[in-house]
């Protein structure tokens, strides 16, 4: 029997879960196939679960084999713990959710080979924010409107789609306030042949990498390389750093400077933070709270730092929206604003994590548009970690993770257009 398989473009406002409700309600003769099976959703919330279940009540289903917990496990190797778990119960029908995000490109094609078999079996609903993760076996694109389903083919889509939309940067990089002006080396970050173990197990050896004013560098390596490990070196918060060739903005880690010091340096965005920020706050007050380092404002402002937020919401076209509450804009939109908000004070180093996790293409271009802005305006240092190649970025530097033995090492690569 020939199963269908659908890809549903996946919007924050509609849950998976009631979406496939709607799903398996539906009267349309191509679903019935959905009917009275139960779904197995291999998504974030699912993965949260799980999570929950270990630190609340000791419940070690995905870990009981590896004996370390969730949160101790790479955001990649969390995923595929979970789908392997998942995918062996052999499960009636399968719900993916951005199944490829936080996966290595090794690790994108095992599972991409998993499901082109498990499609021949079982029916499967991708939801995707990126066109090129839809998998080839799709055969409908399903929208639901006023809560009715309807399917498109999916080569009518394709045909349809634009990939790209650029944000109209014309304007000038807003500059910082003037008593943002701050003396700092030019090499900001220095590492010299730094080591990190985990429980006697190797994960960073010998790793050497300078950063300097200005450099916008892309850090790349397969799942559990150490990528999130060598960042919270340098953001202060591993303190594996102590007694290491650490020297961040001109200070040696470990000779009495405090975390918040280190962090008064950097801007810091990755998707995960994203729940911090669900307050009433006005889009334009989010902006100015990045001067104040909290997460909304609580303070009346000065006309200047007012001026300021208004100039970079005029970079992204956002001007006209400075009153609407951060949690009802786009999330394309809210990206933008949270980056706007770590770049106001011009922050030395500028840390993006992942950050197009979860957006769409438009959105994706959007936001890689908006750091190439930073890095070209700005003497702003940029270190931007994904697995995602994304074509229009276009590092100065890429510092690559390879795994060893002995710990991953680094390779300074510098790409050729
Ligand atoms: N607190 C910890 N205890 C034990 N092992 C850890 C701990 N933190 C990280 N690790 C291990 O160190 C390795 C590197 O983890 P890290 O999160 O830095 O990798 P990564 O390159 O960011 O991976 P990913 O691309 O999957 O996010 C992984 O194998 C991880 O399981």
């Amino acid at each position: 029997m020939k199963h269908i398989h659908l890809a549903i473009h996946y919007f924050k406002t509609h849950t998976p879960e009631l979406t496939i409700q709607h799903i398996q309600d539906s009267e349309h003769p191509l679903l019935s196939g959905f009917k009275a099976k139960t779904a197995t959703f291999l998504s974030n919330t699912t993965l949260e679960k799980f999570v929950q279940a270990e630190l609340l009540h000791d419940d070690y289903t995905l870990t009981k084999d590896s004996k370390r917990k969730l949160l101790s496990l790479s955001s990649g190797e969390r995923r595929i713990l979970l789908f392997d778990y998942l995918l062996k119960n052999d499960p009636e029908f399968l719900v993916i959710v951005n199944p490829f995000d936080s996966l290595d490109v090794k690790n994108v094609a095992r599972l991409q080979k998993r499901l082109t078999t498990l499609s021949k079996h079982i029916p499967i609903i991708q939801f995707f924010s990126r066109t090129s993760d839809i998998m080839p076996y799709v055969q409908y694109i399903l929208k639901l409107e006023d809560n009715q389903c309807h399917l498109q083919p999916i080569s009518d889509f394709l045909n349809s789609e634009s990939y790209h939309t650029a944000l109209n940067l014309t304007q000038a990089l807003p500059k910082p306030l003037p008593e943002a002006k701050k003396h700092l080396p030019h090499k900001l970050i220095e590492l010299k042949k730094v080591k990190v173990s985990y429980n006697d197990k190797p994960i960073l050896n010998n790793i050497s990498w300078t950063i300097k004013q200005g450099d916008f560098w892309e850090l790349k390596g397969e799942n559990g390389t150490g990528k999130s490990t060598l960042v919270t070196m340098m953001i202060g918060d591993n303190p594996k750093a102590y007694g290491q060739d650490v020297i961040l903005f001109g200070k040696k880690r470990g000779t009495g400077e405090t975390v918040w010091d280190i962090k008064q340096n950097i801007g810091y965005f990755t998707p995960s933070m994203m729940h911090l920020f669900n307050g009433q706050h006005s889009a334009l007050n989010m902006v100015i709270s990045g001067l104040k380092d909290s997460i909304g404002l609580y303070k009346t402002p000065t006309d200047l730092e007012l001026l300021l937020a208004k100039e970079w919401l005029q970079l992204i076209g956002l001007n006209t929206i400075t009153n609407t509450t951060y949690y009802n804009l786009s999330e394309t939109n809210k990206r933008l604003i949270l980056i706007c908000r770590a770049m106001i004070k011009h922050p030395p180093l500028l840390i993006l994590d992942e950050p197009t996790v979860g957006l769409d293409d438009k959105g994706a271009s959007m936001f890689i548009n908006l750091v190439q802005k930073i890095s070209k305006d700005s003497n702003t240092a940029i270190i931007y970690v994904s697995h995602k190649t994304e074509a229009e970025l276009k590092p100065d530097f890429i510092f690559q993770l390879e795994r060893s033995e002995a710990g991953s090492y680094g390779t300074v690569i510098t790409p050729t257009d």
